[in-house]
Formats: C-alpha cells, sequence, structure tokens
C-alpha cells in the first residue's frame, strides 16, 4: 500500500484558523488545512513553509508541533503531522477555490476531508490562540 508523508499547517489569526478548499483531484470541494507532501530531504517545518508559500503564497510561522494523525485511505495511507503557525502576510489563493477564517464556534461548519477529525478535535480541546 501506498503511503504519503504530509505536512499541514493550523494557521492561527485573531482566534481563528484558516481552512481551504480543494480545488482539484478526488477531495475536490472538501476543506482541509493548507500543506501537502514533504518531499525528499526536506524537514517536516521546511516542507510546511515550501508548500504554504506555494499554495497561499504566504510566509507563515511554524509555532509548535500539534498532532501527528493516519488515515487508511482505499489506495494510500496518510501519515499526516500538523502544526500551529501564523502568518507573516497576507495569503492568496493559488491552488484552492476557497478560504475561511473560521473561530471555534465555527469549526464544525465545513466539511473536512474525513481524515481530518483528529486535527478538528485538536483545535476544540487544545489549540492554544
Ligand atoms: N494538505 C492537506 N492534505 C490532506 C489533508 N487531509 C488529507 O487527507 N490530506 C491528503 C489529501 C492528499 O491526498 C494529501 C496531500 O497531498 P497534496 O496533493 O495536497 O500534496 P501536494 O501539494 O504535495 O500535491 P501535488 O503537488 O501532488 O498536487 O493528503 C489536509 O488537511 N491538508
Amino acid at each position: 500500500m501506498k503511503e504519503l508523508n504530509v505536512v499541514a499547517a493550523i494557521i492561527k489569526k485573531d482566534n481563528k484558523i484558516l481552512t481551504t478548499q480543494r480545488g482539484y483531484g478526488e477531495f475536490k470541494g472538501l476543506w482541509e488545512f493548507p500543506g501537502g507532501k514533504i518531499e525528499e530531504g526536506e524537514t517536516k517545518e521546511d516542507a510546511l513553509i515550501r508548500e504554504i508559500k506555494e499554495e497561499l503564497n504566504a510566509d507563515i510561522i511554524v509555532e509548535k508541533f500539534a498532532l501527528d494523525l493516519e488515515w487508511q485511505y482505499p489506495n494510500f495511507y496518510l501519515y499526516m503531522s500538523c502544526f500551529e503557525c501564523s502568518l507573516k502576510s497576507d495569503i492568496k489563493l493559488l491552488e484552492h477555490m476557497g478560504a475561511k477564517w473560521l473561530s471555534l464556534d465555527e469549526i464544525d461548519s465545513v466539511e473536512w476531508i474525513e481524515a481530518d477529525i483528529k486535527a478538528v478535535n485538536y483545535i476544540k480541546e487544545s489549540l492554544t490562540f
């Protein structure tokens, strides 16, 4: 079974977190944490900084490790590490079809990719703004 190693950013601003809507592929239309696959030779932090630049044309500060999650998809096994981050610049959507800043009350108002449930629970229970 193919394995994917992915990093994801829980980007915080003004007591809200950023979620982005996938613009292409099998999860098109679902909401996720921006990020992507770790490339050969990269640290997780390097990968996250690169991915956020590619997807949102933004610079971030990776503040702290949040959680690791795993998910069995029909065609691959996902390992995803999530980090709490903040923005050093504005965002511009280069790959996603939408973005929302969600307060804690609004976390369940979007349809998250099913694998993200543990990260969503982390936000509800353990996130430090
Ligand atoms: N970025 C991100 N990916 C997620 C989340 N949840 C989840 O299951 N995934 C899955 C979807 C994808 O299969 C994989 C991430 O790969 P990706 O396609 O975003 O990675 P990439 O930017 O390197 O992609 P690409 O160049 O191959 O299009 O992880 C999430 O919250 N954020």
